[in-house]
């Protein structure tokens, strides 16, 4: 049999809508052995490295599968904890979260699950487990505020492959980005106040987001757009100056120029310019992980003071902080917004006490 198909289907079983939370992927674990699958997947995905297949199979396979996954082993082994990778464990507890208010407001008619676009758990065995539980209509939210190709587009694509091997494809929304929904800039503001209260303000608050090649930028990919048009947004909302905040770019990757103003760079530079303290905000990241955890709290703090800097503090991400749940949780029903679980049943019964009414 070529196409996956619903067994055991029963007329009289209800239809339910789902709701698919993503998230990029993490390695099983912080070695060697189980970096060198999770780097192959990512890396071979070309959304993300958009290099002729030829020259990247022998770029990637010959060089970087022999160097990365033992090093970037060793920077996932400082951030692993006893539930595992930080993302990972993040975004079950988004999942949890997010679980919990759809059943108070939709009881069982809603199905929230989560999945991974690399590694696990996967995209397709989430989606089987949907369909399994009767979901007829799935909103699937990446948990990617910005839009990107690399990103959003390759989690559209994973979808539309596993929808390539089953036979009864469920009724799709897509949610390709929320960089400026009012809830989220909200959330975020809350997120930086709160640390003022308790910390006082710096010289500069900077927003780092994870770079792309700036390639990807001239040839129509809106990302770097949304970045900037996000930082503004906050900024409105904190009443900041335009010398009181600076958008970045962090987590370089390859030879070739990437998004600027780079934050390694800009966190070298900062200090001979006199803004000797920063608090660091990744609005990009809805969970900490390896690139925030690592590479912001503990590699950009050392370049910083190194290069003469006094303070430095990063602001979490958002996480499973309630004002996110909140946020994403009204992103969700504006996207159920319309769609009825259990449609020809609810008619059913419409339709029965018409009946009875009349009888
Ligand atoms: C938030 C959005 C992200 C964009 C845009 C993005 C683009 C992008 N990333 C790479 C290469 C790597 N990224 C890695 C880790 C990583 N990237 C994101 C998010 C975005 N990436 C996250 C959340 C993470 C962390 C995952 C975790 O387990 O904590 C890595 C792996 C780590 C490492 O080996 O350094 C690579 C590689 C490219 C090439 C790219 C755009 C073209
Ligand atoms: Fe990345
Ligand atoms: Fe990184």
């Amino acid at each position: 049999m070529k196409y996956k198909g619903t067994e055991n289907f029963s007329h009289s079983q209800p239809d339910r809508l789902g709701v698919l939370i993503t998230n990029l992927g993490t390695p099983d674990s912080p070695t060697s052995s189980a970096l060198r699958p999770y780097l192959k997947q990512f890396l071979s995905d070309p959304r993300v490295v958009e290099v002729p297949r030829f020259i990247w199979w022998f770029i990637l396979n010959g060089v970087i599968l022999n160097i990365r996954p033992s090093r970037s082993a060793k920077a996932y082994a400082s951030v692993w904890t006893d539930e595992g990778s930080p993302l990972l464990a993040i975004t079950k507890a988004q999942h949890s979260a997010l679980a919990s208010r759809c059943e108070a407001e939709y009881g069982e008619d809603v199905v929230v699950d989560f999945a991974m676009r690399y590694g696990n758990p996967s995209i397709d065995a989430a989606i089987d487990r949907l369909m399994a539980k009767g979901v007829r209509k799935v909103v699937v939210l990446p948990l990617y505020p910005q839009y990107c190709a690399s990103t959003t587009a390759s989690t559209f694509d994973a979808i539309a492959s596993d929808f390539t091997s089953r036979r009864w494809i469920p009724e799709l929304r897509f949610v390709t980005q929320y960089h400026d929904h009012p809830a989220y800039i909200r959330a975020l503001a809350d997120k930086v106040r709160d640390h003022w209260e308790k910390h006082g303000r710096a010289d500069k608050l900077l927003m780092s987001y994870h770079g792309i090649p700036k390639r990807y930028l001239l040839n129509g990919d809106p990302y770097h757009c949304q970045c900037y048009k996000t930082s503004r947004l906050l900024a409105e909302a904190l009443s900041l100056n335009d010398d009181d905040y600076m958008t970045t770019f962090q987590s370089r990757f390859g030879r070739e120029e990437w998004l600027q103003p780079y934050t390694d760079e800009t966190m070298k530079a900062l200090p001979k310019n006199g803004v000797t303290s920063v608090q660091v905000i990744c609005p990009g990241f809805s969970a900490d992980c390896l690139e925030t955890i690592e590479e912001i709290g503990e590699e950009n703090r050392e370049y910083f003071m190194h290069a003469g800097g006094k303070r430095y503090e990063y602001i979490e991400a958002l996480n499973s902080d309630e004002n996110h749940i909140d946020m994403l949780f009204s992103l969700i029903k504006q996207n159920l917004h319309g769609w009825s679980a259990t449609h020809e049943n609810s008619q059913r019964a419409e339709r029965a006490k018409q009946l009875g009414a009349t009888q």
